[in-house]
């Protein structure tokens, strides 16, 4: 797979989940869980027996399609077969597959119930359970579907559980279905990936739109994805950027999984490049050249921070994330902050000149990057000929102009979010639902 050494999570998870310990392992974002809790799992699979010997359990249809490539990847030379199975997708092709003898499978928790329901799944040779997202798994929407789905899984098996992120409540409620687990933990102080640059402006709710395109404008960002609260609030900026003229699509749990597929593909092919979303993609998804990551809407859980902006900054590279706040929720930027124990540095909010200047900065780049790649035989005849029309200043200063994006006023409408209101209680995990609002 070409890696060339193990990340830290993997170096200290791998040996003791090889051991069959239980294993609670919380490690920053991007850094090779999948294959931390992957490569004991396949190693421990029989690959001669033709029953469901693995299963891991994720929140989102994406990330158990992503998860489940990443497992047949590792299993490719044992010959391990894994199966994705989740919700949107034909029930019945999916039951066709499991009758092929999967030995992993990677699913929802709705899906997976499902198969349970028509007994089209049984786990009852199941030796290895893995959570992962396991903080969310077994937060208060999913955690009654988790525990009817492990009270399925014989008594003897290892479970492994991994996040980013652990709040202390979520762990006390994970020991109840492990036995003894060992814990590896990265350091409370670098719960964030220290390559993505984190900042914050603040700024009124109707500024906010305006404030993004400058951002884009200024940042020309390889892949950026923008959260936004509601699946509204995605539909009605996706439409925005696109009216504005920049290549963006939403993604949401209304989308059908057909919709929802497509978009995730156009974004990871770079057919476009920025991915509206709800907090359906914060979690786990795994996508080359994302640099940037704004939060539209400040996210509601703090976790959710984390996860958001480690969608950039993966696997060694480095990243930027951009927060909006606007002043009625700054209360909520100091809750994130404790979460992730340093404070997050207020910028100002770029003007037009600024923007103005960027762009003319990156059309000198292109246009000098493009001199730099040669191959231009066919263009040096036209230039010859402009010559002789008009001097070599005149004629590079036109063409800056017209690769300068001049800033793009076409009005949109948007909805305006109310700001979140401040939680009573610091932790107020598992006192909502919201399984169902993504
Ligand atoms: N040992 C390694 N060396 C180099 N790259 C690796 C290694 N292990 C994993 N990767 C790559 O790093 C990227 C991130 O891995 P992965 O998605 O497992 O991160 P994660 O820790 O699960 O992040 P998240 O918390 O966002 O889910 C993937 O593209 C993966 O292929
Ligand atoms: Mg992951």
């Amino acid at each position: 797979m070409g890696f060339e050494e193990a990340t830290p999570i993997q170096a200290e998870a791998i040996p003791l989940a090889l051991k069959g310990q239980d294993l609670i392992g919380q490690a920053q974002t991007g850094t090779g869980k999948t294959a931390a809790f992957g490569i004991p799992m396949i190693e421990g699979i029989q690959a001669h027996a033709n029953h469901i010997q693995g299963l891991v359990i994720t929140p989102t249809r994406e990330l158990t399609i992503q998860v489940a490539e990443e497992l047949n990847r590792i299993g490719e030379f044992k010959k391990v077969k894994v199966l994705p199975v989740y919700g949107g997708q034909d029930i019945n092709r999916q039951i066709k597959a499991l009758k092929q003898y999967p030995q992993v499978i990677v699913g929802t928790p709705g899906r997976l119930l499902d198969h349970l329901r028509r007994k089209t799944l049984r786990l009852a040779h199941i030796r290895h359970v893995v959570l992962d997202e396991a903080d969310e798994m077994l937060n208060m929407g999913f955690i009654d579907d988790i525990t009817a789905i492990l009270e399925q899984c014989p008594q003897e098996k290892q479970t492994l559980l991994f996040s980013a992120t652990m709040p202390e409540p979520i762990k006390e409620l994970a020991l109840r279905f492990m036995q003894n687990p060992a814990e590896v933990k990265i350091k409370v102080k670098q719960v964030t990936v220290p390559l993505i640059e984190q900042y914050y402006l603040e700024v009124q709710e109707k500024q906010k739109f305006d404030i993004l395109c400058r951002l884009l404008d200024l940042e020309s960002p390889e892949l950026a994805i923008v959260f936004g609260r509601t699946k509204r609030r995605v539909d009605e900026l996706s439409e925005a950027l696109k009216r504005r003229g920049y290549l963006a699509e939403g993604i949401h749990g209304d989308l059908s999984q057909a919709r929802r597929d497509q978009v995730i593909n156009l974004f990871r092919t770079g057919s476009i490049d920025i991915l509206v979303a709800t907090d359906v993609a914060a979690r786990g998804l795994d996508i080359q050249g994302v640099t940037h990551v704004c939060n539209f809407d400040i996210p509601q859980d703090p976790e959710n921070y984390v996860h958001r902006i480690g969608r950039t900054g993966r696997a060694g590279q480095t990243g930027k994330a951009i927060t909006f706040v606007v002043p009625r929720e700054l209360d909520h930027l100091k809750t994130i902050e404790h979460l992730i124990r340093r404070k997050l540095e207020k910028k100002r909010i770029p003007t037009i000149s600024e923007v103005l200047k960027g762009r003319q900065q990156a059309a000198m780049e292109r246009l000098l990057r493009v001199a730099e790649e040669g191959d231009l035989q066919v263009f040096q005849r036209m230039a010859q000929a402009l010559l002789e029309e008009q001097d070599s200043v005149t004629l590079v200063a036109a063409a800056l102009k017209l690769l300068t994006k001049e800033p793009d006023q076409t009005p949109v409408r948007l909805t305006a979010e109310a700001p979140l209101q401040v939680k009573k209680k610091k932790y107020a995990h598992g006192m909502k639902r919201r399984k169902h609002r993504q």
